[in-house]
């Protein structure tokens, strides 16, 4: 017998997929850092269901259909993407990778797709635009000085941005418990780069049983922002506006109705309302409400193409990834999140060949077949990295 582990120990290690570079970015990260991008709300539950959602799918390929050539490419608000999966607005890149948002929006311009950029952005919102190739939106929070987001619009026309993604599940911010126990605070070399540098110091000192991004977003986020208020932001800007964070056909039908243009199902990644339906379980509802009127996108726990495709085959026109992106960012910068798009795009294109769906226009449902269990491949340890 030999002792496969000492040539293992010495080999590269190949990492092929999100999980493998959440693996690898959990022994690169400081333990605060982990637990905040790896992190969600109260028990996690919502963390949890929005990945097994997915999960209590299967797939019916159909057989003997010509896959030689299979089409990715879409259309998100009428522009252009390689691939329906694009990068979920994301506070703070740098605190990963010193090269921040300006690597992740460089690696979604290398594979054509869309980027959402954060208001809490680590690189200004005009160094993202002057890095980007591809299609480029502003997330906003609405801020209690509307000033501040009248400024972000005006700045995001003016560097180019094609849409606006307003978060409407982040009145406050939830309770994270993990960064509760760590005192989670920025450290001192990262800044919310689109806001006024010396903007809010409280940002920086923090102890154990708070987190200052909780403490910053209760002061500054307009927890009155209502529906009445869209129609001031609608009047400051003519770019398309899309609201991130819906969950029900009855807010769905009523953005659509003020001529929202797109829809984001969301649980915030299961950060903001733990016990929240799951975004997936949340898609149809939405989708039959307004998918005649908006672009609707999903997100929370894709990790796989065909995670894409059983998203699309309920209605969604494309996903957003989160945390895969950062993992790779903090792996190996730009090339790093490079690899992870990339790899999500390749398993997709496979998924379209062996389910025998060579076009993204025929992925309907008839491709899933709803199962009572989970599948059971995931383990404990895939669940914290999920
Ligand atoms: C570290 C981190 C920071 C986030 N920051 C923002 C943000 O600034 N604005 C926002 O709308 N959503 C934010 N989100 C939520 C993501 O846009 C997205 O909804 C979620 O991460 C998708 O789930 P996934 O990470 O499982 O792919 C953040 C998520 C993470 C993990
Ligand atoms: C105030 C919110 C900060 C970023 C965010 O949305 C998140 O951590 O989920």
């Amino acid at each position: 017998m030999t002792a496969p582990t000492a040539s293992r120990a010495t080999r590269p290690e190949l990492l092929l997929n999100p999980r493998d570079y959440a693996s690898a970015a959990r022994t690169r990260l400081d333990r605060p850092v982990w637990d905040y991008i790896a992190g969600g709300s109260g028990d996690e539950v919502t963390l949890r269901e929005d990945r097994a959602a997915y999960d209590r799918y299967r797939l019916r390929p159909r057989a003997l259909v010509d896959v030689s050539r299979c089409d990715t490419a879409t259309t998100l608000l009428g522009q252009p993407v390689a691939f329906p999966v694009g990068i979920a607005p994301m506070a703070y890149h740098q605190l990963v990778h010193p090269d921040g948002e300006t690597a992740t929006v460089r690696a979604a311009g290398t594979v054509g797709a869309l980027t959402i950029a954060s208001t809490f952005s680590s690189i200004s919102l005009e160094e993202i635009a002057g890095a980007a190739a591809g299609p480029l939106w502003l997330q906003l929070y609405v801020m209690r000085h509307r000033e501040v987001t009248a400024s972000l619009v005006r700045r995001a026309e003016a560097a180019g941005y094609q849409a606006l993604v307003v978060t409407v599940d982040t009145p406050r911010m939830a309770r994270r418990e993990r960064d509760l126990r760590n005192g989670f605070r920025l450290p001192p070399h990262i800044r919310p780069a689109n806001l006024d540098e010396d903007h809010d110091p409280g940002l920086y000192q923090g102890s154990s049983g708070s987190s200052t991004l909780a403490a910053h977003a209760a002061r500054h986020h307009d927890a009155a922002f209502t529906w009445d208020d869209l129609a001031w932001l609608r009047s400051l800007t003519d770019l398309p506006l899309v609201l991130k964070g819906v969950l029900t056909a009855e807010d769905a039908r009523r953005a659509a109705g003020l001529g929202v243009a797109g829809l984001i199902v969301s649980t915030h990644g299961g950060r903001q309302l733990d016990g929240s339906v799951p975004a997936l379980e949340a898609l149809p509802e939405v989708v039959a409400a307004a998918g005649d009127r908006c672009d609707i996108l999903v997100d929370g726990g894709v990790r796989r193409g065909t995670d894409v495709l059983k998203a699309l085959a309920l209605g969604a026109r494309a996903v957003l990834v989160g945390r895969p992106v950062l993992w790779g960012l903090a792996v190996d910068g730009e090339a790093g999140a490079t690899q992870v798009l990339s790899a999500l795009r390749e398993e997709l294109e496979e998924a379209m060949a062996l389910t025998g769906r060579p076009r993204l226009d025929a992925i309907a449902p008839d491709l899933l077949h709803r199962s009572a269990h989970l599948s059971p491949h995931l383990t404990d340890d895939d669940r914290e990295l999920a």
